[in-house]
């Protein structure tokens, strides 16, 4: 009995069921090593661990499963050899790859009862979600951010996806609000970071991710004027390392440019025109400053203060990138320097800069450590809600393989409202997502025979009955449509087209259009008497839904989600917020203040059979 005595007791039945599981763990940080700790102590049989990156030292805080010895070794082998310890009865595998990698295909993850990700990033997320759906896995997302935790569970065609909300990407910021117009600390941090630094450091303002460039069209000719004020930065550039090198920079950026735009009276009509910072008058202000007020990074440093460092961080960063270029052999790429928030130069500099354009712009300035946040884009994680989030997907995990998808529930952890623990039912599939509301699958092609024209007149015109007007859609773009049909006579891996790789294809039909078709490619040498693309199966390719459909799709997995769904196009509701939508999150919070439909965790004592039962409903 010995270790298998609690589990069994609270989880009755299911605990063999448990044990003969096969289990994936996409991602062993924060919440990965949490949830293996967890999935391994409760007795999962089988677990495979995939994570692509090694342990730094950052880790460490929060990622339990790893020492100070195991820095820059892979996570997901130390996180088995580690957990490995707490449970020798479980069967542990590591894979230090990437999901995307093309060995976990489609046939890899239907071997898996139940996937877990404990991603970080979007694209990872939304590549797994994928694969569930294709392979009918189910898969119990989750994702935290500071004090706010969310757990998701999903099953193909009975709840949706993770992509049947769109996500918020990260925030990027129209050119003209931080060139011309800041109005927040965060818009002269991005000009300080993403402008200015690479400007004298780096390469060209145009690479940075931060800088939106899709409102240029309406500012034509003020985006021409800072191309040219980008230029003359580019000329002070070349007199780095001369002793009056800060100076040009200061007056170009704090003073020239300033009088220009003030100049522009249109722009200040309705917003308080910047004011110009005077280096003369500020240098004789600051005689008294030692450079070591950089080291001060709580508190908010004064306008002599930000001179101080900003000058003093130039000159460290100009020697820097002097030493590299003296080292630089013909014919290499020139060096450059790139802020990095660790880096406190690169820190101190952009801080700095930043301050002092808040400045100028009548904007709150900032302290280093929050400057350094913001720059970073951190939000520290935390690793208590790892820790209970890891928890919550466990418990959702018990009702999925009870099959009670009735009882699971979307859980957020919350720190701001009531509760700390919150929860929603979950919702049907959205019909117009164009993840799940897909029919899928699978294409079986010869590729030494297989071209285009095979799958467009056999398969989805002669056999699926297809009309004229449809397109085929790879990853990369478009492969087929009725005006491309240069591609027809070629072969599949002309193409690009692999094993394991998907094909979209979109009914452009007007009347009632096929829902999308996903076809996922598997490669098999056919008899030559077969046709060399052949469709797995007999397949019904459901209509798209009419806009204004009262039709609910069937599974909808509760009474609850039949008042949400419509086959209209949703507004996102706060319900549907991400992970990363740290205000979504609490405005939700707020809503569920009222609600009293008792579903706090509870532990009930079952006096019958001894059973202690975990119940969230
Ligand atoms: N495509 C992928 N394939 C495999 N593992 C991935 C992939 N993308 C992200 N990961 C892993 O997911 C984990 C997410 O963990 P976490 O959010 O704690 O991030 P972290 O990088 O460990 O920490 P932090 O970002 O907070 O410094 C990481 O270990 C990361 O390597
Ligand atoms: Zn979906």
């Amino acid at each position: 009995m010995g270790r298998e005595r609690y589990p069994k007791q609270s989880l009755g039945a299911l605990y063999s069921r448990i044990k003969q599981s096969r289990i994936l763990l996409v991602g062993a940080g924060g919440i990965g090593c949490e949830l293996l700790k967890n999935l391994v102590l409760t007795g999962f049989g089988e677990i495979h661990i995939v994570d692509l990156d090694t342990i730094d030292l950052s880790n460490l805080n929060r990622q339990f499963l790893f020492r100070h010895e195991h820095i820059k070794k892979s996570k997901a082998l130390v996180a088995k050899e580690t957990a490995a310890k707490f449970n020798p009865h479980i069967k542990l595998e590591a894979h230090h790859a990437n999901i995307k990698d093309p060995q976990f295909n489609i046939a890899w993850f239907e071997s898996f009862n139940l996937v877990f990700n404990a991603l970080d990033n979007l694209d990872a997320r939304r590549h797994v979600n994928k694969m569930c759906l294709a392979a009918n896995v189910p898969l119990i997302e989750s994702g935290t951010t500071g004090f706010n935790g969310q757990v998701q569970v999903i099953q193909k065609g009975k709840t949706e996806c993770y992509d049947c909300n769109t996500k918020e990407v990260p925030k990027s910021f129209p050119v003209c609000t931080i060139r011309s117009t800041p109005s927040q600390p965060i818009h002269c941090i991005v000009w300080a970071k993403s402008y200015l630094f690479t400007e004298i450091f780096g390469t060209s303002e145009d690479e940075a991710p931060d800088l939106d460039h899709s409102e240029d069209s309406d500012n034509a000719k003020e985006i021409e004027t800072l191309r040219q004020e980008s230029q003359a930065l580019k000329q002070i550039r070349e007199s780095m390392g001369s002793d009056d090198f800060p100076r040009k920079v200061f007056d170009k950026v704090f003073k020239n440019d300033i009088d220009r735009l003030r100049s522009m009276e249109e722009m200040w009509k309705t917003r308080r025109p910047p004011e110009a910072l005077h280096y003369d008058a500020i240098r004789k202000d600051a005689s008294d400053e030692g450079s070591n007020v950089a080291q001060q990074d709580q508190q908010t440093w004064t306008l002599a203060e930000n001179f101080v460092v900003f000058c003093d961080s130039l000159r460290r960063l100009s020697v820097r990138l002097q030493k590299a270029q003296s080292q630089t052999n013909e014919g290499d790429a020139p060096p450059i320097l790139t802020f990095d928030k660790d880096d406190v130069d690169t820190l101190d500099f952009v801080a700095a800069a930043a301050n002092l354009r808040s400045l100028v712009f009548g904007i709150e300035m900032r302290s280093k450590f929050d400057i350094k946040q913001m720059a970073g884009n951190i939000i520290p994680a935390i690793a208590t809600t790892n820790a209970m989030t890891a928890g919550l997907c466990v418990l959702q995990a018990f009702k999925v393989m009870r099959q009670d998808l009735g009882k699971a529930k979307m859980v957020f952890l919350e720190r701001s409202a009531a509760r700390v623990i919150n929860t929603d039912t979950l919702k049907p599939p959205n019909p117009n997502c164009s993840v799940c509301g897909v029919t899928q699958s699978r294409l079986v092609v010869d590729p030494a025979r297989a071209t285009l024209n095979d799958l467009v007149e056999d398969v989805l015109k002669l056999k699926l009955g297809y009309g004229e007007e449809f397109s085929i859609n790879n990853e990369i773009g478009t492969i087929y449509d009725p005006e491309l049909d240069d591609n027809l006579s070629k072969k599949f891996s002309d193409l690009g087209i692999k094993a394991d790789s998907f094909l979209t294809v979109i009914d452009d039909d007007e009347d009632n259009p096929r829902v999308n078709l996903s076809l996922s490619i598997s490669e098999q040498t056919l008899p030559e008497d077969s046709k060399p693309v052949m469709i797995a199966g007999d397949l019904t390719i459901a209509r798209k839904p009419k806009m204004n459909s009262e039709a609910l799709p069937n599974g909808a997995v509760n009474g609850a989600a039949s008042t949400n769904g419509s086959g209209t196009k949703r507004k996102r509701s706060a319900d549907e917020a991400s992970i990363n939508q740290l205000e979504q999150i609490s405005k939700r919070g707020k809503v569920k203040e009222t609600s009293s439909n008792g579903d706090d965790l509870v532990v009930l004592d079952d006096a019958g059979d001894g059973a202690i039962v975990l119940d969230d409903d």
